[in-house]
């Protein structure tokens, strides 16, 4: 039986980090952020439902989704995120599901999955252990507004828009204080993945 391991936490506290340390242990992840750009292609139905939901003033003049533009609309109205989420997470969750079973059939004895909402969108039946990155808010804040270049209004805008990391930790099997160096995030990794017997 495979070991499917949830990997989460808050927004830029480290999991697109700790999802690279595990790929360097050759362990696959299936990556949530990676399929919702997927699914919202122009030629994907989520795509077609997003123009009709927001407008055609989310698209740039190629008709690719301008994802800073949605993302100023929906990180700043709760009503408008669900909106958003009830078109994506669907098709995001169904692909996310088909890579696993595909992994499964692999052969694979560990599986991740990266899903920054796994408690925000009740996820975790779909795991067998959750896996929490965690760092304090005023580096999360710190990280976040240096990572994409915005302001401390729109960087807690976002972080305020998922159940604060520190909440998520009571909920995991394993945190990885990720407030040091990566360094010490991959010793915390490996020692994790010791005693859950994956090696
Ligand atoms: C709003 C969008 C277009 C902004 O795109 P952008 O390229 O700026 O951000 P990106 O997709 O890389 O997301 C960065 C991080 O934001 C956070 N985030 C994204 N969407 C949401 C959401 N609906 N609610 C709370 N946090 C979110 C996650 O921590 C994610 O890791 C995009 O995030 C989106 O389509 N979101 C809806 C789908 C979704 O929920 N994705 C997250 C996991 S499935
Ligand atoms: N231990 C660390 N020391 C210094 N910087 C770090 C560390 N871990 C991550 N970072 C940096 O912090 C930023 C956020 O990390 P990362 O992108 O891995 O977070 P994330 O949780 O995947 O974010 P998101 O939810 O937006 O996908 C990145 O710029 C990353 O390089």
């Amino acid at each position: 039986m495979a070991l499917v391991i949830g990997l989460t936490g808050s927004i830029a506290s480290g999991k697109s980090t700790v999802s690279a340390m595990f790929h360097t242990l050759n362990i696959p992840v299936i990556d949530a952020d990676k399929i919702a750009r997927e699914v919202v292609e122009p030629n994907e139905k989520a795509y077609q439902e997003i123009v009709k939901e927001f407008g055609r003033e989310v698209l740039f003049p190629d008709n690719t989704l301008d994802r800073k533009k949605l993302g100023s609309i929906i990180f700043s109205n709760d009503e408008k995120r669900q909106r958003l989420n009830a078109i994506v997470h669907p098709a995001v969750r169904n692909r996310m599901l088909e890579q696993k079973e595909a992994l499964i059939v692999q052969g694979e004895n560990c599986i991740v999955m990266d899903i920054p909402l796994l408690f925000e969108s009740k996820l975790t039946h779909l795991v067998d252990k959750v896996l929490v990155v965690y760092v304090d808010e005023s580096v999360q804040l710190h990280r976040l507004m240096a990572r994409d270049e915005s302001r401390a209004e729109d960087a807690l805008e976002r972080i305020n828009s998922q159940i604060p990391v520190k909440e998520k930790t009571k909920l995991a099997n394993a945190v990885i204080d990720n407030n040091g160096t990566q360094d010490e995030s991959f010793e915390q990794l490996k020692e994790i993945l010791r005693e859950w017997n994956v090696f």
